[in-house]
């Protein structure tokens, strides 16, 4: 198993008496893309600008390349590239000259990887940052993010408003980018499709909580839906509930969570359980209760 970059170890943050994230003990491995998964308000962004240092968390601890940290310090966030949901530029500078900007902060900064990412991303080197519409925004924040070659990269629903061709182009680079430099990507969304096409292992988020955490093959294998007339008062042993589905006429479905020898192990007839795509298992956890 490789080493792990990133750990983290109940990291937790409420705002007032509301609790955004609770208990949180995420795992990124080294060279993988982690996809962080969840729907609007799941508590992702929170969780990223605590890694970032920009967020204090209320508890927990942060173990970033082999050291534990309560907050990120200045000194890590050199190692780390950040693109957010929002991003914010000196208005009045173009791509190259805050290129130039953001190279000062960075000693591994890369001029000729920064304009071949701008080309690449359809980003104008020459006009002022006010004038690029959000979209471009976020290509050049990538750009910017990827040039200093940070080991991590946190990226905070960085395809959110980017059109089919620029978001076809920002998961290629990434990919590309990963297997090529070995970069470790910490990647927000909550669209399943987009996950499904990059990421090696994915972490679902709901309600502040992290519901599930591992790769997508085994989610796939472990998660699995069981139609039943009748069904039983206990689940088969290893056998875990995700979410109660009404089906019509009184019908009840199970999303279940299990090992494979669970799978095997339950009597239940093989023409009631039936696989999921990644789409359902993903709904399923959503919509989850706490209480089912
Ligand atoms: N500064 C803040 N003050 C009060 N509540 C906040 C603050 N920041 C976030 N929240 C709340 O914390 C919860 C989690 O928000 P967060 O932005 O982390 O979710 P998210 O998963 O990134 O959602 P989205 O996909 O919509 O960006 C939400 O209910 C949000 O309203």
């Amino acid at each position: 198993m490789s080493e792990v970059l990133l750990r983290t170890h109940g990291l937790t943050r409420s705002f007032d008496q509301f609790k955004a994230v609770d208990g949180v003990d995420l795992e990124l491995r080294r060279g993988e893309v982690y996809g962080f998964l969840g729907r609007n308000g799941a508590g992702k962004t929170t969780t990223l600008r605590m890694l970032m240092g920009i967020l204090r968390p209320d508890r927990g601890e942060i173990e970033l390349m082999g050291q534990r940290v309560r907050r990120v310090r200045a000194a890590q966030k050199q190692r780390l590239g950040y693109v957010s949901q929002e991003q914010v530029f000196y208005p009045w500078m173009t791509a190259l000259e805050l290129g130039r900007f953001v190279s000062g902060f960075y000693p591994d900064w890369d001029d000729a990887a920064f304009r071949r990412l701008l080309r690449v991303l359809d980003v104008p080197e020459d006009r002022k940052a006010a004038q690029l519409s959000g979209g471009t925004r976020m290509k050049l924040g990538l750009a910017l993010a990827l040039a200093h070659r940070p080991p991590l990269l946190i990226l905070d629903e960085p395809t959110a408003g980017l059109d089919p061709v620029a978001r076809r182009e920002f998961l290629d680079i990434l990919r590309e980018q990963v297997r090529r430099e070995g970069q470790t990507a910490l990647f927000s969304s909550h669209l399943v499709g987009e996950l499904e096409e990059v990421a090696h292992r994915i972490g679902i988020l709901h309600e502040g909580r992290l519901r599930y955490q591992g790769s997508l093959d085994t989610l796939r294998q472990s998660v699995r839906r069981v139609v039943l007339e009748a069904p039983p008062e206990q689940l088969p042993p290893g056998l875990s509930l995700v979410r109660r589905e009404l089906l019509p006429e009184g019908r009840e479905a199970r999303v279940l969570f299990g090992e494979p020898e669970a799978w095997t192990a339950s009597a239940f007839a093989p023409e009631a359980v039936e696989s999921l795509s990644l789409e359902h298992i993903f709904l399923a956890y959503a919509r989850r209760s706490d209480e089912s």
